[in-house]
């Protein structure tokens, strides 16, 4: 029988800013087009695992394995050319650059074209000549998703992806991401405050608290830990999508 390695292999990881340390002991592994939500309340560190996965910081401990690959220690670009996209949580359009430029600056050969991008965002293909400070809150999603896309990644990292969205405009993302992660073989972790939407989405589900995971497990077995959902992430029932 043979055993395939996961796309990401976590184990043990430690990390923090400092002397503090904040995410503790984490552990977990994705396959090749797998999916994973990670929920917890503000702080609860979130944000420093995807920084610590996009190659931002360097954990303190522990290691990182991609397609085959100790990443701990490399660089953001170098583990971009490996297959991790990066969706960041304030979305860092380069502003003096158009919406064209901000995602040719990116693009990779591969089936994630800059055409493609336009087909599935066709607000950002009659903006294209904007520039990045000129879009909307969504506009700047759209571009930040797609920015990571044409790389195209084996895993994509997103952030946040609906964070301060008018509802439409977070239902058209939503939509989106959906559709990408049901069409394409890409893995995906998300972090998002609206917790139905992403365990429905992601097969996976981490609950963090303070850093440790306090599930690790099936969403569908997180969905229904009503528990867990109302002790950790702060809500009485997994809301509908956003
Ligand atoms: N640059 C930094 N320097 C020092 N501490 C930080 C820094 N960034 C975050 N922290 C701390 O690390 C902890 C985890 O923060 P993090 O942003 O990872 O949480 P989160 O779960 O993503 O929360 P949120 O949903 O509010 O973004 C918090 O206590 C936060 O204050």
């Amino acid at each position: 029988m043979t055993v395939t390695e996961p796309l990401l292999e976590v184990d043990q990881l430690n990390v923090g800013y400092g002397e503090g340390i904040v995410i503790s002991g984490l552990s977990f592994a994705i396959e090749a087009g797998g999916s994973l939500a990670v929920l917890g309340r503000n702080g609860a560190g979130k944000s420093t695992l995807m920084l610590a996965l996009a190659g931002h910081l360097t954990p303190r401990s522990g290691r990182i394995r991609f397609r085959g690959n100790e990443i701990a220690d490399l660089a953001p670009h170098r583990r971009c050319r490996l297959g991790i996209g990066w969706v960041p949580q304030g979305r860092e359009i380069f502003a003096p650059l158009t919406v064209e430029e901000n995602l040719q600056i990116a693009a990779t050969n591969g089936p994630w074209t800059i055409e493609r991008i336009f087909e599935m965002f066709p607000s950002l293909k009659a903006r294209r000549t904007n520039f990045g400070d000129q879009l909307s809150g969504g506009e700047q999603q759209m571009l930040a998703i797609g920015r990571a896309l044409v790389t195209n990644p084996r895993l994509l990292l997103l952030d946040e992806p609906l964070e301060g969205l008018a509802p439409v405009v977070a239902q058209d993302v939503a939509r989106c991401i959906t559709a990408i992660t049901e069409t394409e073989s890409m893995a995906v972790i998300l972090i998002e405050q609206h917790a139905g939407f992403a365990l429905r989405l992601a097969r996976q589900a981490i609950i963090l608290e303070r850093g440790i995971a306090v599930r690790n497990g099936e969403s569908s077995a997180i969905a229904a830990d009503r528990g867990a959902l109302e002790q950790y992430v702060g809500i009485r029932k997994p809301g509908r999508a956003a």
